[in-house]
């Protein structure tokens, strides 16, 4: 693989087209992932919000480290706030700045015991039961849904009474609190998992091979974090302000000092009467302002995590320079003809060996209305070679293309057939009776695929880098990392976008870009078959005709066989060696391109190619140049 050339890119990529930098600037660098990803912009909100938690947190921590004992009694009755007291005394003289220090450090504690435990449970309940699905899915959302509907505070309420008051500690209560409270969350969790199980990154994930708990905490865990840390927040706020309500009715933790025991006992020793607004307004207001802190972090908590969000910082000096560089523009027109002829792209008619044989395959959908939507489909496909499959919307491209990598899941069903792949080392591999673990390795590392809409197949908040290095960690533990990275730089230098954008998250790429790196994502194992399931669908003529370009001269570079997927024939009477037309499930014409383009002899294919503005100009000449010569 080293001693590839890089690819000539088309224009979407900006200036480095031409393969990597040999001298990247600064600008240019991979942008660093990791801690540094998660240091957020800094926002009015983010700092007031900070500063508040902080200062609490600090107060409860440390406070009652320097204060006096709270519960002294002194025989000077209730005195207001003054030089030796900073907030007055209670009835009974004791200090009400020590009585808050440790009230404070008490809530806190329950606070976070029961964030800790609530945002666990519903974790657990929300995510695993909505990933896995099936019984244990119903399960999970059976007790949810009891849990939500059993009225909080009565069963708190209720349980803590029942609690005898000597083991009424401030953990029974935080444990009582969490329980009653995670299974809204749980809730959401479990919607937002069912939602994210389905895009298209997580499929791309499970066909890479990823294990299921990979997946769930690599592809997914990262898209909940917003979520769970909000939830987490008001978990926290909501424990404190339950345990507030318990105490007050004299169903608190006994023998703990928390901001609720020091309402009740204001209340119990009418300080609202004798207005002695020392005693009980400092309690309300921690609580007041410690809540507030954390709704103003919550705030940022999306900007943290979801790195879509930040606004980046302003370039300074040699960086502002090397951006310069980076955006300036390519001419386009000019992109096409710059391209050196790659010695490989003259059409190889001859015949190929076959790396893959689909023999009469039936897939039917049983639903209530079973849909035949594969009918004795046979192909196969030569080493080396790329297929076109033609056919309009719903004629079965998809269904096919699924089946031969067993993606299909219920209720599509492989009725008959056989899918036979011929491995380079010379075995053959029956693809429908591999088991799990067999597919597992089979998958991406013989035979890749680049889904229907790959721009979108690439998790938004993960680095170009760690999605690459993902698939290679998953099939390749063993590669060291430097060996990994080398890896990486080389797909995409292949695919023409600059290594440098290894450190970018997705969003950061043009569309296009992002399609190179799914192609390169899907090179990286050096597969022998690459299906590719409408992957320019999405894009302006211009980068679906750089990135067809790159598919043939790859193909000529590395010998990989594509099946190339689309309802476009004129594209594929382009790049294809060999195309399948396909109506309703059936394989209606199977030819070579050339035949195809000169003699079509199904009035479905004349119909399809009828149905696209000619392309004219001798075939393949408007991919491969851009010109576009009259016949
Ligand atoms: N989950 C499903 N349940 C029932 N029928 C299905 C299901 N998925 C697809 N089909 C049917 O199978 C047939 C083939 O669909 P398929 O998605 O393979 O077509 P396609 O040629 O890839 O279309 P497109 O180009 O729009 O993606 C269609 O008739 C479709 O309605």
């Amino acid at each position: 693989m080293t001693n590839l050339s890089p690819l000539t890119g088309s224009a979407d990529e900006g200036a480095p087209l031409a393969g990597p930098d040999p001298d990247p600037s600064p600008g240019r660098r991979p942008r660093a992932s990791g801690m540094r990803a998660l240091v957020p912009t800094w926002s009015p909100k983010l700092a007031t919000g900070l500063v508040l938690v902080l200062g609490i947190g600090l107060f409860g921590l440390f406070g009652p480290m320097l204060v006096g004992d709270p519960n002294a009694i002194d025989s000077m009755g209730m005195t207001s706030p003054s030089g030796d007291f900073w907030l007055g005394t209670t009835q009974t003289g004791q200090d009400v700045f020590a009585q808050l220090a440790h009230a404070t450090r008490g809530s806190l504690q329950i606070g976070l015991l029961v964030g800790v435990l609530a945002t666990l449970l519903s974790a657990v309940f929300g995510i695993i039961g909505g990933y896995v699905g099936g019984a244990i899915d119903e399960g999970f959302s059976l007790f949810s849904n009891v849990m939500l509907v059993i009225p909080g505070l009565p069963l708190v309420i209720v349980i803590a009474g029942f609690v005898p008051v000597q083991d009424r500690g401030w953990w029974t209560i935080g444990l009582v609190l969490a329980i009653t409270s995670w299974a809204a969350s749980a809730r959401v969790l479990r919607a937002q998992t069912l939602s994210l199980r389905n895009r298209d990154y997580v499929a791309a994930a499970r066909v890479a091979g990823e294990k299921r708990w990979r997946v769930v905490s690599v592809e997914i865990l990262p898209n909940l974090l917003p979520l769970l840390a909000s939830q987490f927040v008001f978990a926290i706020i909501a424990g404190i302000l339950a345990e507030a309500g318990l105490s007050f009715l004299g169903l608190g933790a006994s023998g703990s000092q928390t901001l609720g025991t020091m309402l009740y006992f204001a209340q119990n020793g009418f300080a609202l009467q004798n207005e002695a607004w020392w005693w009980f307004v400092p309690p309300g207001a921690v609580i007041a302002l410690f809540g507030c802190g954390l709704a103003l972090i919550n705030f940022s908590i999306d900007e943290i995590i979801n790195p879509k969000l930040r606004v980046p910082k302003p370039p300074k000096g040699d960086a502002a320079e090397a951006i310069e560089v980076a955006v300036a523009p390519v001419p386009i027109e000019g992109a096409a003809a710059e391209a050196p002829a790659a010695p490989g792209v003259v059409r190889v008619e001859k015949r190929r060996d076959a790396v893959l044989t689909v023999k009469d395959l039936n897939v039917v959908y049983r639903t209530a209305q079973p849909v035949h939507a594969v009918k004795d489909v046979s192909i196969t496909l030569g080493r080396g070679e790329i297929l076109g499959l033609a056919g309009e919307s719903g004629s079965g491209k998809t269904t096919l293309a699924y089946a031969i990598n067993r993606l299909h899941r219920p209720p599509a069903e492989v009725a008959s057939g056989s899918v036979t792949f011929h491995d380079r080392d010379g075995g053959d591999l029956d693809l429908l009776t591999l088991g799990d673990e067999e597919l597992r390795r089979f998958r991406w590392a013989k035979l890749s695929m680049v889904f229907q809409g790959a721009m979108n197949s690439l998790n938004p908040v993960i680095t170009i880098n760690e999605q690459l290095d993902d698939v290679l960690t998953t099939h390749r533990p063993d590669m060291p990392r430097a060996e990994r990275r080398a890896r990486c730089e080389e797909v995409l230098h292949l695919v023409g976008v600059d290594p440098a954008r290894l450190g970018s998250f997705p969003h950061e790429l043009s569309g296009g870009m992002r399609q190179r790196v799914m192609i390169a994502m899907a090179m990286l194992l050096d597969p022998q078959v690459m299906i590719m399931d409408e992957p320019t669908t999405a894009l302006d003529v211009v980068v679906q005709r750089g990135i067809l370009r790159e598919i043939i001269r790859l193909r000529d570079e590395l010998g990989f066989a594509v099946v190339f997927i689309t309802h476009d024939l004129p594209m594929l009477l382009e790049l294809s060696d060999r195309i399948a037309v396909m109506r309703a499930g059936e394989i209606v014409e199977y030819a070579e391109a050339d035949q195809i383009y000169d003699n079509p002899t199904h009035p479905y294919t004349r119909q399809l190619l009828e149905s696209f503005p000619s392309l004219t100009g001798e075939r393949g000449a408007f991919i491969r140049t851009g010109e576009r010569t009259p016949r």
